[in-house]
Order: structure tokens, then C-alpha cells, then sequence
């Protein structure tokens, strides 16, 4: 039983214990309590079953009704009783009489059946216990589908009702929209159909080959790296009757090992290509069980004749090691030795197909509702959404309607595998279609509905049914996520409650540290975060949790549901940090306790502005660096040295090729991008002139104050100042 319906019934239980203690049997409360009761337990169940319509129940009551339940109350049991008794109820069912007659029909829900019972649906899980035969475990949910009418009827029974069959059950049912293919057809009707082939085997072996002169076209020639890479289906008519073969064109690759098997399932027999030369390999045992396990027959195509090391012997023997019980030794599998190089022996690989599809009987009937199979889809500039076909039922012709999961056509065109255009598709054709408004999916079944207004119910029918699985499955994913979130919730609320405590604050910052970075000694910024509900606060701190900067540590030291209070004020302003609240108001009482404790306190309604709040806040933390700001450039044309008393002060005649130098600001000295001196000035001078600065394109004299400065012609003097730059927060938080 599943844990749902077991805790329900657990509930269910508990309500049914209070109520046979409230009317007097003590001891059935207990189940087993009683002495004299040995058999009670067990009959408290088949009470429950049949409506508490249990004779033991009755007998026992009278016995204990005065004395039991009187010591109970003397125990004070009754205070309890009546406080659980006071427990939110059910809402009552209309009652509905046993022996009365309700409706029911196929594929009720749990629920449905309990409200056309005038029952609650723990009633009905209780009733399956008791079903034998029937598997009634996976009915464990409330709009958990009864598919087994028996189930249905017999909880009806149980329940001591009488049950009538309605056409769709009440207006709520929900009607069956689907499309289905057809019940099998009447053995009258059945003609001849052209047999559906797949060829199989080990890659190398031959099979594009064979397909390619079976089809008289090249085909290995084009495709990448000789590997086929797709289904297709092509027709060939043996030369000297009407015989028809369908030959799906399956890849022989391991890697398309999926594709093979969808087409060893809608194939009547397998060619299954052995080289002479190699034998039997990998992929030939792995084609050999897809054929097995489809219960599709073999004929065994031996290749490459022709070559000197073929050893068709050696290969047979194989097959017989591999299981593949050839007619020549006594089995039913037909082997042609063939060579598809040279076309040797392809009419009798040809024949060997068309008895092989005289045993098999292969009939279909050719009138009524399309059903086809996607072997392949794909867009076409030109003719746009196509899929390749194989019928299987009636025959396709143009303006049909068809669905295949939930993508539908509206038959524009059919051609066959050359392009040619064909009026009628039989079944065993495979053909290419055009007309899809969505391509199908490769293996879906195809079936042919009636008009565009079925094709949309179908569609919509399917859509929806679709969604719900989704839904299902969705939910339990949420589900599932919510639950670890919530821990992890959980634990981090625990850890920032506890780091609430100032004492904590070392601890705390520690802890996050871990996260952050090992060492951070720089700047950080304290938030305090209040929200209006558990969903905006939680949004808020996922949004934080993108917050990986290292430049400024955001440490969210206390956050929760409702109002700022003055207490989160104190705690904000005990690490200077800010408060932030979410959709909840701010009192003027906290406003002017923030003002006189000097926190900043924000509110905001929408996430984006908080965040740029927060962004502002870190910015405003992070410490300034310093910029270099080029003022100007001058290339140094000669070097000489002048006579400052004693001293040999040396100076760069030079010219100002960019900007203006400022005797006042910084200047280095690059050569060769490297730059060998950085310093201030002594002198600038502008013929014997002293000037504060020179302009671009006019010369001048640079002399520097450490008068070892190793100046050459050909060097650059930078001129330049260092500038305050703010940082910005390295943050994006997704929007
Ligand atoms: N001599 C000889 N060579 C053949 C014969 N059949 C195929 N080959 C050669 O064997 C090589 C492989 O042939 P394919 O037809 O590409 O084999 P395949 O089984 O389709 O290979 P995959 O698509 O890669 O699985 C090619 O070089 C063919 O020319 C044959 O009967 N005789």
C-alpha cells in the first residue's frame, strides 16, 4: 500500500477510534486492550469495511458501555475525547441509503466514485483493501483512474449500494477525445500486401550496397563517411512478376542502434547481411537479438562473394554458432550467398523474400481509416514539413487527414522514394508525405481521423492529457525541490538567527567567510531584511546567493517575515549595516529611531530597485584606486648637460608631440615601452625661458631632479597625473 493511502487510513483510524470511544466501547479504541476481546482487532477492520455494521462491535458494547467508559472518564479521558472530537470535519456527504442504486462508469476517478456513493474517498481505499484479485495498489491517489470496472463494481457492493451504468458518468467526465486505430479487420476484407524488409548487420558489411543495387541507385557514394545515417523505404518490383518488396534503408552503425531496433519493429523480416569474408560479428548477434526479440524472421544474405577471402562456409558456421538455424542444415532460415558488388544472386535473394512473405501470409485491408507509421521526418526548403510513411492499414490518398501524436497533416502530396508522385499509398507503401503543419516524431503511429474539427479535438485531446502528465510530474519535481530548498532554508535561517546574536558576529562572519573568501579583511556591508511573505523574502536572499564578489562582503546578519521593528534597527546599526524592507511598511517610530542611530532604512516593492539599492551601498564601501591620467608626451632629440654650480645637471631637448607638459605634475621617462624612470621635474624650459608648460609641437628643455636619470635621444617623456577612481560592485545579479 502506498504511504498516501496508508497515512490516510491512519487518520481515518483515529477518527474512527474517538468515535467507538464517544459511543462506548472502550476496548475497540484500543483494539487491543481487552481481554475478553481477542478477536476484536481484526473484526474492528471488517467493522470499518461494511459500515460499522459489525455484530462483535454491538455485543461488546453493552458489555463495556457503563463500566469502561465511566473509568475513562474518571481518568479524565473525556476532557481529551471532546478536545480531539473538536478537529476541523469533513464536509459532510449527502447520505444515500444502503441498498440505493448509483451511478457508475469506466475510468472513474477514486474521487468520482466516492462522491457517487455519498462516501469520502478514505472509504473507498479502505473498500480495496478488501478486493482480492485485482490490483487495486496503484490507485493510490484521489484522481487516480479505477481502468478495472470489476474494482469499481465491487467497492460499490462492499459498501452495501447497488450500481447502474452511466454512458460517461456525470457532466464532469471527461470525455475521451483520442483517436484509436481501428479493431482488427474482418478476414474478408484482407488482400495481399507487399512485404516490409529491413536489412541489418555489422557496419562494413554491405548493407548500403545491397540496398543500393537492390534500388539500382548510388547511394553509398553520397553519404558521409559511407555510413548510412537514416530510414528511408523504397519499393522494388521483381522483374518478371508483379511482386512488390518494401525495403526499409536501416542503418547498420552501433551508434544508431535505437533507430534499427524501431525498424526491426515494424518490418515483417529481416535481411540480415553477412560478409563472407568477416563472418559473424558484433552487430550481426546484436541484429540477430532485435530480430529474436521482435519475433521478426531472418533470411540471411551471405556478401561479398566475389572476394577471394570469402569463406562461406566459416560464416555459416558462425550463423549456426550465433543460432541462426539455416534451411541447409536442417533449420527454416534461408541463406542466399550474394554478392551486391556485382549483383550476383539478387533475384534470389529477391525470390527468397517473396516465399518467405507466402508463408507469412502478409495480408491488410486496404479500404477504411489510414494507419502508417513515421520512419523518418524532416523539412524541406522547398516542400517543407515531409516524414516518410510505411502503411499499414487502408490506403492513403491525398486531402486525408492524419494525426501522429500531436502533429497532423493534411495529405498535400505523396511521392515515393525517387520523387515521383503517387495518387494512392496501399498498405505495405511506404511513401513520403507533405501536408504536416507540425513534422511528427519518428516511430509514431499515424492514424487517419475525419475532418479538420476531429484532427483539432484529437490534437487538443491529446495536448491536454499531455500537460496533465506534465502537471504530475512537474509537481513532484516542485515538490521535490521545495522540500530540499526548504532545508537548506532552514539550516541557513537557523545559522543567520544564531548570527543574529552580536556575540556571534566573530563566528558568523567565519562561517561566511568559508563561502566567500578564506581571508576577507576588507570592506563589508550588513543588511537587516524584512519581508511581507516567506516567498519575497526568499526571492530576495536567492537573489543575494548570486552575490560572489570579493571586493565587498554582503553579509545578511538577520532576515524574516514582517514589519522593521526598532530591534532590527539596533542590530543594523550594531554591525553599520542598512535595513531593508520588502512590501512592508515602515512606522514612523522605526524611521526617526534609524535617523537618531544614523542607519540607513529603505523600502521598496519591486526586487530590481532593492538590488540596485544594495549595489549603490556596496559601490559606496569600496575604496577609490588610483588612475594614471596622461597629460602629455615629448620626444627626447638630444641630450646635454648644463652647469648648475658645481653640478653637471643633465637635459633632454625634446619636443611635446602630444598633449601639454606641466612642470607640476608627474613625468617618467619610456624606452622601448619599458619605463626606466618615474619622477618630478627640476626645470622646464622653453629656449632660456623657465615656463610652467609647453604646448604640443613646441620644443623645450626637461630637466629632472635626480640627475641620474639615464637619458636618450629616441625616449618618451610621459608627463602625467594619478587620479582618484571609484570602484563599481562587480555584481549581476541576472536582470
Ligand atoms: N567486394 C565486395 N565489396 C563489397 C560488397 N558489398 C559491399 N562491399 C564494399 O564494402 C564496403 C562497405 O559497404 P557498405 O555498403 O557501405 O557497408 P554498410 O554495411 O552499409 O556499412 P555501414 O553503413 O557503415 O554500416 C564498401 O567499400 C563496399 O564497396 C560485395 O558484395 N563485394
Amino acid at each position: 500500500m502506498s504511504v498516501g493511502r496508508m497515512s490516510r487510513l491512519f487518520q481515518n483510524q483515529i477518527s474512527e477510534t474517538l468515535m467507538l470511544r464517544i459511543s462506548g466501547c472502550y476496548n475497540l479504541a484500543g483494539l487491543n486492550n481487552c481481554t475478553r476481546c481477542t478477536r476484536l482487532k481484526c473484526d474492528t477492520l471488517n467493522a470499518r469495511s461494511i459500515g460499522r455494521q459489525c455484530h462483535v462491535v454491538q455485543a461488546h458494547k453493552d458489555y463495556h458501555t457503563s463500566s469502561i467508559y465511566l473509568a475513562a472518564k474518571a481518568k479524565n479521558q473525556k476532557k481529551k475525547i471532546v478536545k480531539k472530537m473538536q478537529m476541523p470535519k469533513k464536509k459532510k456527504k449527502p447520505m444515500i441509503a444502503t441498498g440505493e442504486v448509483v451511478p457508475i462508469w469506466q475510468n472513474m476517478t477514486v474521487q468520482q466514485l466516492a462522491d457517487s456513493m455519498g462516501k469520502d474517498t478514505d472509504h473507498v481505499f479502505e473498500c480495496m483493501l478488501y478486493i482480492k484479485g485485482h490490483n487495486t495498489d496503484k490507485y493510490e491517489e484521489e484522481d487516480s483512474i479505477i481502468d478495472n470496472i470489476e474494482v469499481t463494481k465491487e467497492i460499490v457492493n462492499k459498501t452495501g449500494l447497488r450500481f447502474k451504468f452511466e454512458e460517461q458518468g456525470n457532466k464532469e467526465a471527461e470525455q475521451d477525445m483520442d483517436a484509436y486505430p481501428r479493431p482488427p479487420a474482418d478476414p474478408s476484407l484482407l488482400v495481399k500486401r507487399p512485404p516490409v524488409v529491413t536489412i541489418m548487420g555489422h557496419v562494413d558489411h554491405g548493407k548500403t550496397t545491397l540496398l543500393d543495387s537492390l534500388r539500382s541507385s548510388n547511394v553509398v557514394d553520397s553519404e558521409f563517411g559511407g555510413i548510412t545515417q537514416h530510414i528511408g523505404a523504397f519499393s522494388v518490383h521483381l522483374p518478371d512478376t508483379n511482386e512488390r518488396i518494401t525495403f526499409i534503408d536501416t542503418p547498420g552503425h552501433a551508434a544508431f542502434s535505437t533507430m534499427r531496433s524501431r525498424g526491426a519493429h515494424v518490418t515483417d523480416m529481416v535481411v540480415l547481411v553477412v560478409a563472407a569474408d568477416d563472418g559473424v560479428m558484433e552487430q550481426t548477434k546484436e541484429s540477430i537479438k532485435y530480430c529474436n526479440q521482435a519475433g521478426v524472421p531472418i533470411i540471411v544474405a551471405i556478401n561479398k562473394v566475389d572476394k577471394q577471402e570469402a569463406d562461406v562456409a566459416r560464416a555459416k558456421q558462425d550463423l549456426l554458432v550465433a543460432g541462426v538455424h539455416l534451411e541447409e542444415f536442417g533449420g527454416e532460415i534461408q541463406a542466399v550467398e550474394v554478392s551486391a558488388k556485382t549483383g550476383f544472386n539478387l533475384i534470389a535473394l529477391q525470390e527468397a523474400i517473396i516465399a518467405q512473405a507466402d508463408i507469412l501470409d502478409l495480408k491488410s485491408d486496404v479500404t477504411g481509416p489510414v494507419e502508417a507509421v513515421v520512419l523518418e521526418s524532416s523539412t524541406h526548403a522547398g516542400r517543407g514539413k515531409l516524414s516518410t510513411a510505411l502503411i499499414q492499414m487502408g490506403t492513403l490518398r491525398k486531402g486525408m487527414y492524419l494525426v501522429a501524436g500531436t502533429a497532423w497533416a493534411k495529405v498535400r502530396g505523396m511521392f515515393t522514394e525517387r520523387g515521383d508522385t503517387v495518387q494512392e499509398a496501399p498498405p505495405g507503401d511506404a511513401v513520403e508525405i507533405i501536408g504536416w503543419r507540425e513534422l511528427p516524431s519518428a516511430g509514431s503511429q499515424i492514424l487517419q481521423v475525419d475532418s479538420e474539427n476531429r484532427v483539432k479535438e484529437v490534437i487538443a485531446w491529446r495536448k491536454k492529457q499531455q500537460e496533465k502528465l506534465k502537471s504530475k510530474q512537474d509537481i513532484a519535481e516542485i515538490q521535490k525541490k521545495e522540500s530540499e530548498h526548504q532545508e537548506k532554508y532552514t539550516e541557513f535561517r537557523k545559522l543567520k538567527m544564531d548570527l543574529g546574536k552580536p556575540r556571534l558576529k566573530q563566528q558568523r562572519i567565519m562561517k561566511k567567510e568559508k563561502e566567500v573568501t578564506s581571508s576577507h579583511t576588507g570592506p563589508q556591508l550588513a543588511v537587516v531584511l524584512r519581508g511581507d511573505v516567506d516567498g519575497s523574502v526568499e526571492a530576495i536572499l536567492d537573489m543575494l546567493d548570486t552575490y560572489e564578489s570579493k571586493q565587498c562582503l554582503l553579509d545578511v546578519v538577520n532576515y524574516g517575515v514582517g514589519v522593521v521593528s526598532e530591534a532590527d534597527v539596533d542590530l543594523a546599526a550594531a554591525f553599520d549595516g542598512v535595513v531593508i524592507g520588502f512590501n512592508v511598511t515602515l512606522s514612523d517610530a522605526v524611521k526617526r529611531h534609524a535617523k537618531a542611530q544614523g542607519v540607513t532604512i529603505r523600502h521598496f516593492n519591486i526586487i530590481y530597485r532593492l538590488m540596485e539599492f544594495l549595489k549603490e551601498q556596496l559601490t559606496e564601501r569600496l575604496p577609490s584606486t588610483q588612475q594614471e591620467n596622461i597629460i602629455g608626451t615629448a620626444n627626447v632629440q638630444a641630450t646635454f648637460e648644463i652647469a648648475e654650480g658645481k653640478t653637471k645637471v643633465p637635459v633632454a631637448g625634446s619636443r611635446c608631440t602630444k598633449g601639454l607638459l606641466n612642470k607640476k605634475k608627474l613625468f617618467k621617462v619610456v624606452r622601448d615601452g619599458d619605463t626606466i624612470y618615474e619622477g618630478s621635474l627640476t626645470s622646464l624650459k622653453h629656449f632660456k625661458t623657465e615656463v610652467d608648460t609647453i604646448k604640443t609641437d613646441v620644443e623645450c628643455g626637461i630637466a629632472f631632479k635626480n640627475i641620474n636619470v639615464p637619458l636618450r635621444p629616441g625616449d618618451t617623456v610621459v608627463c602625467y597625473e594619478n587620479v582618484d577612481v571609484k570602484q563599481t560592485i562587480d555584481w549581476d545579479p541576472g536582470f
